[in-house]
Protein backbone atom coordinates (compact mmCIF):
# COMPACT_ATOMS: atom_id res chain seq x y z
CA UNK A 1 0.00 0.00 0.00
CA UNK A 2 1.18 3.49 -1.20
CA UNK A 3 0.38 7.05 0.24
CA UNK A 4 -0.06 9.63 -2.69
CA UNK A 5 1.04 12.73 -1.00
CA UNK A 6 -1.18 15.59 -1.86
CA UNK A 7 -2.51 19.14 -0.02
CA UNK A 8 -5.82 17.55 0.47
CA UNK A 9 -6.80 14.68 2.30
CA UNK A 10 -4.42 11.28 1.70
CA UNK A 11 -5.28 9.16 -0.70
CA UNK A 12 -4.38 5.14 -0.22
CA UNK A 13 -3.38 3.00 -3.57
CA UNK A 14 -3.66 -0.29 -3.34
CA UNK A 15 -1.87 -1.90 -6.31
CA UNK A 16 -3.01 -5.00 -8.06
CA UNK A 17 0.01 -6.59 -9.14
CA UNK A 18 -0.62 -8.52 -12.58
CA UNK A 19 2.14 -7.85 -14.93
CA UNK A 20 0.80 -6.16 -17.74
CA UNK A 21 -2.73 -5.95 -16.55
CA UNK A 22 -1.66 -4.15 -12.76
CA UNK A 23 -3.81 -1.29 -11.57
CA UNK A 24 -4.14 0.53 -8.35
CA UNK A 25 -7.25 0.98 -6.20
CA UNK A 26 -7.61 4.40 -5.25
CA UNK A 27 -8.72 4.76 -1.79
CA UNK A 28 -10.19 8.24 -0.29
CA UNK A 29 -12.45 11.23 0.69
CA UNK A 30 -13.23 13.45 -2.55
CA UNK A 31 -11.89 11.33 -5.25
CA UNK A 32 -14.98 11.92 -7.46
CA UNK A 33 -13.70 15.58 -7.92
CA UNK A 34 -9.98 15.03 -7.71
CA UNK A 35 -7.74 14.92 -10.69
CA UNK A 36 -5.57 12.27 -9.44
CA UNK A 37 -8.27 10.58 -9.51
CA UNK A 38 -8.82 11.08 -13.61
CA UNK A 39 -5.43 11.72 -14.84
CA UNK A 40 -2.89 8.88 -16.49
CA UNK A 41 -6.29 7.04 -17.88
CA UNK A 42 -6.14 5.61 -21.62
CA UNK A 43 -6.56 8.05 -24.33
CA UNK A 44 -9.74 7.86 -26.56
CA UNK A 45 -12.36 10.86 -27.92
CA UNK A 46 -15.11 8.60 -26.27
CA UNK A 47 -16.52 7.29 -22.75
CA UNK A 48 -18.85 6.11 -21.69
CA UNK A 49 -20.59 6.13 -18.41
CA UNK A 50 -22.60 3.60 -17.35
CA UNK A 51 -24.52 3.59 -14.06
CA UNK A 52 -27.88 3.31 -12.16
CA UNK A 53 -30.90 5.30 -11.88
CA UNK A 54 -30.06 5.78 -8.17
CA UNK A 55 -26.48 6.57 -8.39
CA UNK A 56 -26.69 8.68 -11.40
CA UNK A 57 -28.83 11.07 -10.06
CA UNK A 58 -26.63 11.34 -6.83
CA UNK A 59 -22.98 11.55 -8.84
CA UNK A 60 -22.92 11.39 -12.61
CA UNK A 61 -22.60 14.91 -13.41
CA UNK A 62 -19.65 15.27 -11.34
CA UNK A 63 -18.07 12.17 -12.85
CA UNK A 64 -19.01 13.59 -16.38
CA UNK A 65 -17.77 16.97 -15.52
CA UNK A 66 -14.45 15.35 -15.11
CA UNK A 67 -14.18 13.00 -18.38
CA UNK A 68 -15.29 15.91 -20.50
CA UNK A 69 -11.82 17.05 -19.37
CA UNK A 70 -10.18 14.06 -21.32
CA UNK A 71 -12.42 12.89 -23.58
CA UNK A 72 -14.45 14.63 -26.43
CA UNK A 73 -17.42 12.71 -26.22
CA UNK A 74 -19.43 11.52 -23.20
CA UNK A 75 -21.54 9.08 -23.50
CA UNK A 76 -24.04 7.80 -20.27
CA UNK A 77 -26.38 5.40 -19.50
CA UNK A 78 -28.49 4.66 -16.95
CA UNK A 79 -29.81 1.01 -16.76
CA UNK A 80 -32.56 -0.11 -14.06
CA UNK A 81 -31.33 -0.27 -10.23
CA UNK A 82 -31.06 -4.28 -8.66
CA UNK A 83 -29.64 -7.54 -9.37
CA UNK A 84 -32.82 -8.65 -11.36
CA UNK A 85 -31.21 -6.72 -14.34
CA UNK A 86 -27.56 -8.33 -14.20
CA UNK A 87 -29.21 -10.10 -17.46
CA UNK A 88 -28.88 -10.07 -21.08
CA UNK A 89 -30.98 -7.44 -21.77
CA UNK A 90 -28.97 -4.81 -19.75
CA UNK A 91 -25.97 -5.63 -21.33
CA UNK A 92 -27.69 -5.30 -24.66
CA UNK A 93 -28.37 -1.67 -23.66
CA UNK A 94 -24.93 -1.07 -23.11
CA UNK A 95 -23.85 -2.47 -26.51
CA UNK A 96 -26.61 -0.33 -28.31
CA UNK A 97 -25.50 2.70 -26.51
CA UNK A 98 -21.97 2.25 -27.81
CA UNK A 99 -23.17 0.97 -31.34
CA UNK A 100 -25.28 3.61 -31.56
CA UNK A 101 -23.03 6.46 -30.79
CA UNK A 102 -20.13 4.31 -33.70
CA UNK A 103 -17.88 4.26 -30.32
CA UNK A 104 -14.45 2.62 -31.91
CA UNK A 105 -12.26 0.36 -30.08
CA UNK A 106 -10.68 2.60 -28.20
CA UNK A 107 -13.56 3.97 -26.04
CA UNK A 108 -12.90 3.93 -22.49
CA UNK A 109 -16.21 2.60 -20.21
CA UNK A 110 -16.81 4.05 -16.52
CA UNK A 111 -18.66 1.76 -13.95
CA UNK A 112 -20.37 4.01 -11.77
CA UNK A 113 -22.56 2.61 -8.90
CA UNK A 114 -22.14 -1.33 -6.81
CA UNK A 115 -21.47 -4.42 -8.04
CA UNK A 116 -24.30 -5.05 -10.46
CA UNK A 117 -23.06 -2.12 -12.60
CA UNK A 118 -19.79 -2.44 -12.52
CA UNK A 119 -19.89 -6.64 -13.00
CA UNK A 120 -21.97 -6.00 -16.74
CA UNK A 121 -19.67 -2.87 -17.73
CA UNK A 122 -17.03 -4.71 -17.00
CA UNK A 123 -18.30 -7.64 -19.43
CA UNK A 124 -19.55 -5.12 -21.25
CA UNK A 125 -16.17 -4.10 -21.80
CA UNK A 126 -14.37 -7.55 -22.32
CA UNK A 127 -16.86 -8.13 -25.09
CA UNK A 128 -17.33 -5.32 -27.46
CA UNK A 129 -15.13 -5.02 -30.00
CA UNK A 130 -12.87 -8.10 -28.21
CA UNK A 131 -12.24 -5.57 -25.45
CA UNK A 132 -11.92 -2.06 -24.26
CA UNK A 133 -10.36 -0.48 -21.48
CA UNK A 134 -12.66 -0.01 -18.09
CA UNK A 135 -12.71 1.81 -14.96
CA UNK A 136 -14.44 0.93 -11.87
CA UNK A 137 -16.04 4.19 -9.46
CA UNK A 138 -17.55 1.91 -6.83
CA UNK A 139 -20.00 3.71 -4.73
CA UNK A 140 -21.07 0.83 -2.13
CA UNK A 141 -19.12 -0.57 0.36
CA UNK A 142 -19.57 -4.27 -1.07
CA UNK A 143 -18.15 -3.06 -4.65
CA UNK A 144 -15.60 -1.24 -3.18
CA UNK A 145 -14.44 -4.20 -1.03
CA UNK A 146 -15.12 -6.75 -3.19
CA UNK A 147 -16.95 -7.01 -6.25
CA UNK A 148 -14.49 -3.70 -8.04
CA UNK A 149 -11.61 -5.67 -7.47
CA UNK A 150 -9.93 -8.58 -9.28
CA UNK A 151 -11.51 -8.98 -12.48
CA UNK A 152 -14.38 -11.26 -12.14
CA UNK A 153 -17.36 -9.53 -14.38
CA UNK A 154 -20.69 -11.11 -15.12
CA UNK A 155 -24.44 -11.45 -15.39
CA UNK A 156 -26.94 -13.53 -14.33
CA UNK A 157 -28.55 -16.59 -15.99
CA UNK A 158 -31.92 -17.81 -14.39
CA UNK A 159 -30.53 -21.15 -13.59
CA UNK A 160 -27.00 -19.79 -11.76
CA UNK A 161 -25.67 -16.60 -10.43
CA UNK A 162 -22.95 -14.94 -12.80
CA UNK A 163 -22.66 -17.79 -14.58
CA UNK A 164 -21.86 -15.73 -18.13
CA UNK A 165 -18.96 -13.64 -17.76
CA UNK A 166 -15.23 -13.13 -18.55
CA UNK A 167 -11.89 -12.58 -16.45
CA UNK A 168 -11.14 -9.04 -17.30
CA UNK A 169 -9.32 -6.28 -15.38
CA UNK A 170 -10.32 -2.80 -14.92
CA UNK A 171 -7.47 -0.02 -15.72
CA UNK A 172 -7.98 1.39 -12.31
CA UNK A 173 -10.50 1.18 -9.16
CA UNK A 174 -11.55 4.69 -7.65
CA UNK A 175 -13.14 4.09 -4.39
CA UNK A 176 -14.22 7.41 -3.09
CA UNK A 177 -15.35 6.95 0.33
CA UNK A 178 -17.79 9.89 0.50
CA UNK A 179 -20.51 8.03 -2.09
CA UNK A 180 -20.58 6.13 0.92
CA UNK A 181 -22.51 8.85 3.05
CA UNK A 182 -25.47 7.68 0.84
CA UNK A 183 -26.10 4.05 1.33
CA UNK A 184 -28.47 2.80 2.85
CA UNK A 185 -28.41 1.07 5.77
CA UNK A 186 -29.26 -2.24 4.50
CA UNK A 187 -26.64 -2.18 1.73
CA UNK A 188 -24.23 -1.07 4.05
CA UNK A 189 -24.68 -4.23 6.06
CA UNK A 190 -24.45 -5.81 2.65
CA UNK A 191 -21.43 -4.62 2.51
CA UNK A 192 -19.98 -5.41 5.63
CA UNK A 193 -20.51 -9.54 4.33
CA UNK A 194 -17.87 -9.12 2.45
CA UNK A 195 -15.78 -7.07 5.19
CA UNK A 196 -16.16 -9.77 7.84
CA UNK A 197 -15.24 -12.62 4.96
CA UNK A 198 -11.75 -11.24 4.75
CA UNK A 199 -10.85 -12.33 8.63
CA UNK A 200 -11.89 -15.79 8.55
CA UNK A 201 -10.18 -16.49 5.41
CA UNK A 202 -6.84 -14.19 5.52
CA UNK A 203 -6.73 -12.09 8.78
CA UNK A 204 -7.43 -13.30 12.53
CA UNK A 205 -6.64 -10.37 13.75
CA UNK A 206 -8.80 -8.49 11.04
CA UNK A 207 -11.77 -10.37 12.57
CA UNK A 208 -10.60 -9.31 15.85
CA UNK A 209 -10.38 -5.62 14.72
CA UNK A 210 -13.73 -6.23 13.00
CA UNK A 211 -15.15 -7.28 16.42
CA UNK A 212 -14.10 -4.36 18.16
CA UNK A 213 -14.75 -1.98 15.66
CA UNK A 214 -18.65 -2.81 14.42
CA UNK A 215 -20.31 -0.47 16.06
CA UNK A 216 -17.98 2.63 14.63
CA UNK A 217 -18.07 0.42 11.41
CA UNK A 218 -22.48 1.16 11.25
CA UNK A 219 -21.96 4.51 12.64
CA UNK A 220 -20.32 5.29 9.65
CA UNK A 221 -16.91 6.54 11.10
CA UNK A 222 -14.80 7.39 8.22
CA UNK A 223 -11.26 6.44 9.57
CA UNK A 224 -12.88 2.95 10.61
CA UNK A 225 -14.56 2.45 7.11
CA UNK A 226 -11.36 3.57 5.19
CA UNK A 227 -9.15 1.30 7.00
CA UNK A 228 -12.15 -1.71 6.68
CA UNK A 229 -11.65 -0.90 2.57
CA UNK A 230 -8.31 -0.69 2.54
CA UNK A 231 -7.51 -3.97 4.49
CA UNK A 232 -9.93 -5.83 2.43
CA UNK A 233 -8.42 -4.10 -1.08
CA UNK A 234 -4.73 -5.40 0.35
CA UNK A 235 -5.70 -9.12 1.34
CA UNK A 236 -7.79 -9.24 -1.73
CA UNK A 237 -4.95 -7.67 -4.06
CA UNK A 238 -2.29 -10.06 -2.51
CA UNK A 239 -5.42 -13.35 -3.49
CA UNK A 240 -5.61 -12.17 -6.97
CA UNK A 241 -2.45 -11.35 -7.40
CA UNK A 242 -1.11 -14.89 -6.76
CA UNK A 243 -4.22 -16.50 -8.75
CA UNK A 244 -6.32 -14.12 -11.21
CA UNK A 245 -8.17 -16.85 -12.97
CA UNK A 246 -9.09 -19.26 -9.65
CA UNK A 247 -6.85 -21.82 -10.49
CA UNK A 248 -7.14 -22.55 -6.91
CA UNK A 249 -6.12 -20.20 -4.09
CA UNK A 250 -9.09 -17.19 -5.36
CA UNK A 251 -11.63 -19.72 -4.62
CA UNK A 252 -11.22 -18.72 -1.01
CA UNK A 253 -12.91 -15.72 -1.49
CA UNK A 254 -16.07 -17.43 -2.22
CA UNK A 255 -16.32 -18.32 1.15
CA UNK A 256 -20.11 -18.39 2.12
CA UNK A 257 -21.06 -17.95 -1.49
CA UNK A 258 -21.61 -21.74 -2.23
CA UNK A 259 -24.78 -21.49 0.41
CA UNK A 260 -25.20 -17.37 -0.56
CA UNK A 261 -25.34 -18.12 -4.38
CA UNK A 262 -28.34 -20.79 -3.52
CA UNK A 263 -30.69 -18.47 -1.85
CA UNK A 264 -30.08 -15.51 -4.32
CA UNK A 265 -30.96 -17.95 -7.66
CA UNK A 266 -33.30 -19.79 -5.15
CA UNK A 267 -35.07 -17.24 -4.21
CA UNK A 268 -35.19 -15.14 -7.19
CA UNK A 269 -32.28 -12.13 -8.37
CA UNK A 270 -33.00 -9.18 -6.21
CA UNK A 271 -34.92 -10.52 -3.43
CA UNK A 272 -32.02 -10.79 -0.84
CA UNK A 273 -29.13 -8.56 -1.57
CA UNK A 274 -26.08 -10.54 -2.53
CA UNK A 275 -24.52 -9.32 0.33
CA UNK A 276 -27.47 -10.82 2.61
CA UNK A 277 -26.94 -14.10 0.95
CA UNK A 278 -23.23 -14.37 1.36
CA UNK A 279 -23.90 -13.33 5.33
CA UNK A 280 -26.33 -16.39 5.86
CA UNK A 281 -23.93 -18.12 3.54
CA UNK A 282 -21.02 -17.74 5.73
CA UNK A 283 -22.66 -19.02 8.68
CA UNK A 284 -23.77 -21.99 7.00
CA UNK A 285 -20.56 -22.53 5.62
CA UNK A 286 -18.94 -21.89 9.24
CA UNK A 287 -20.92 -24.50 10.68
CA UNK A 288 -20.32 -26.85 8.34
CA UNK A 289 -16.32 -26.09 9.05
CA UNK A 290 -17.22 -27.21 12.48
CA UNK A 291 -19.42 -31.11 11.35
CA UNK A 292 -16.31 -31.60 9.16
CA UNK A 293 -13.62 -31.09 12.14
CA UNK A 294 -11.97 -28.36 11.47
CA UNK A 295 -13.33 -25.72 13.81
CA UNK A 296 -14.50 -25.36 17.26
CA UNK A 297 -17.82 -24.91 18.37
CA UNK A 298 -17.13 -21.44 18.99
CA UNK A 299 -16.32 -20.21 16.07
CA UNK A 300 -19.32 -20.66 14.66
CA UNK A 301 -20.98 -18.59 17.57
CA UNK A 302 -18.48 -16.23 16.96
CA UNK A 303 -19.21 -15.93 13.27
CA UNK A 304 -23.16 -16.11 13.95
CA UNK A 305 -22.73 -13.12 16.55
CA UNK A 306 -20.74 -10.46 14.10
CA UNK A 307 -22.70 -11.54 10.94
CA UNK A 308 -26.24 -10.85 13.30
CA UNK A 309 -24.50 -7.72 14.58
CA UNK A 310 -23.76 -6.45 11.46
CA UNK A 311 -27.69 -6.50 10.69
CA UNK A 312 -27.56 -9.62 8.28
CA UNK A 313 -29.94 -12.60 8.37
CA UNK A 314 -28.63 -15.39 10.22
CA UNK A 315 -31.41 -17.84 9.30
CA UNK A 316 -31.49 -19.26 5.55
CA UNK A 317 -34.64 -19.18 3.84
CA UNK A 318 -36.32 -22.80 3.43
CA UNK A 319 -36.46 -23.48 -0.57
CA UNK A 320 -36.27 -27.11 0.51
CA UNK A 321 -32.90 -28.94 1.13
CA UNK A 322 -32.90 -30.74 -1.94
CA UNK A 323 -33.04 -27.79 -4.09
CA UNK A 324 -30.53 -26.35 -2.15
CA UNK A 325 -28.65 -29.32 -2.86
CA UNK A 326 -29.62 -28.82 -6.91
CA UNK A 327 -28.69 -25.17 -6.79
CA UNK A 328 -25.10 -25.72 -5.22
CA UNK A 329 -24.51 -28.69 -8.02
CA UNK A 330 -24.21 -25.66 -10.06
CA UNK A 331 -21.91 -23.81 -8.52
CA UNK A 332 -19.16 -22.89 -10.63
CA UNK A 333 -16.80 -24.61 -8.14
CA UNK A 334 -18.37 -27.84 -8.13
CA UNK A 335 -16.83 -30.52 -10.25
CA UNK A 336 -18.47 -33.66 -11.77
CA UNK A 337 -21.05 -32.95 -10.27
CA UNK A 338 -19.41 -32.91 -6.40
CA UNK A 339 -20.32 -29.67 -4.74
CA UNK A 340 -16.71 -28.01 -3.30
CA UNK A 341 -17.25 -25.75 -0.14
CA UNK A 342 -14.50 -23.33 1.03
CA UNK A 343 -14.28 -24.01 4.44
CA UNK A 344 -12.20 -22.44 7.78
CA UNK A 345 -9.30 -24.92 8.63
CA UNK A 346 -7.90 -22.34 10.90
CA UNK A 347 -8.69 -18.82 11.71
CA UNK A 348 -7.13 -16.54 8.76
CA UNK A 349 -6.75 -19.83 6.40
CA UNK A 350 -9.14 -21.43 4.20
CA UNK A 351 -9.68 -24.42 2.30
CA UNK A 352 -11.79 -26.08 -0.09
CA UNK A 353 -13.79 -29.39 0.91
CA UNK A 354 -16.75 -31.80 -0.22
CA UNK A 355 -19.24 -32.74 1.59
CA UNK A 356 -21.65 -35.68 1.71
CA UNK A 357 -25.18 -34.77 1.37
CA UNK A 358 -26.23 -36.20 4.69
CA UNK A 359 -23.84 -33.65 6.19
CA UNK A 360 -25.00 -30.60 4.24
CA UNK A 361 -28.45 -31.28 4.59
CA UNK A 362 -27.65 -31.37 8.62
CA UNK A 363 -26.14 -27.99 8.01
CA UNK A 364 -29.34 -26.89 6.36
CA UNK A 365 -31.30 -28.61 8.82
CA UNK A 366 -30.12 -26.77 11.64
CA UNK A 367 -30.29 -23.05 9.91
CA UNK A 368 -33.49 -23.06 7.68
CA UNK A 369 -35.72 -20.44 8.89
O1 LIG B 1 -13.37 -12.20 -6.57
C1 LIG B 1 -13.63 -13.36 -6.28
O2 LIG B 1 -12.93 -14.31 -6.69
C2 LIG B 1 -14.78 -13.70 -5.45
O3 LIG B 1 -15.16 -14.84 -5.36
C3 LIG B 1 -15.43 -12.59 -4.74
C4 LIG B 1 -16.89 -12.79 -4.51
O4 LIG B 1 -17.18 -12.14 -3.31
C5 LIG B 1 -17.75 -12.17 -5.59
O5 LIG B 1 -19.09 -12.17 -5.17
C6 LIG B 1 -17.64 -12.81 -6.91
O6 LIG B 1 -18.17 -11.96 -7.89
C7 LIG B 1 -18.35 -14.11 -7.03
O7 LIG B 1 -17.75 -14.78 -8.02
P1 LIG B 1 -18.26 -16.16 -8.59
O8 LIG B 1 -17.10 -16.67 -9.35
O9 LIG B 1 -18.61 -17.06 -7.46
O10 LIG B 1 -19.45 -15.86 -9.41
Amino acid sequence: MNTLSHTLPSVDAVRIALAERSYDILIGGGLLDRACSWTGLPRAATALIVSNTTVAPLYLARVKAQLQLHYKQVLQLELDDGEAYKDWASLNRIADTLLAAAADRKTVLFALGGGVVGDMTGFAAAIYMRGVPFVQIPTTLLSQVDSSVGGKTAINHPLGKNMLGAFYQPERVIADLDTLDTLPARELSAGLAEVIKYGPIADASFLDWLEANLPALLARDKQALAYAVRRSCEIKAAVVGQDEREQGLRAILNFGHTFGHAIETGLGYGEWLHGEAVGCGMVLASDLSVRLGLMPGSFLTRMTRLIQAAGLPVKAPDLGTSRYLELMRMDKKSEAGEIRFVVIEALGRAGMRSASDELVNEVLQAHLA
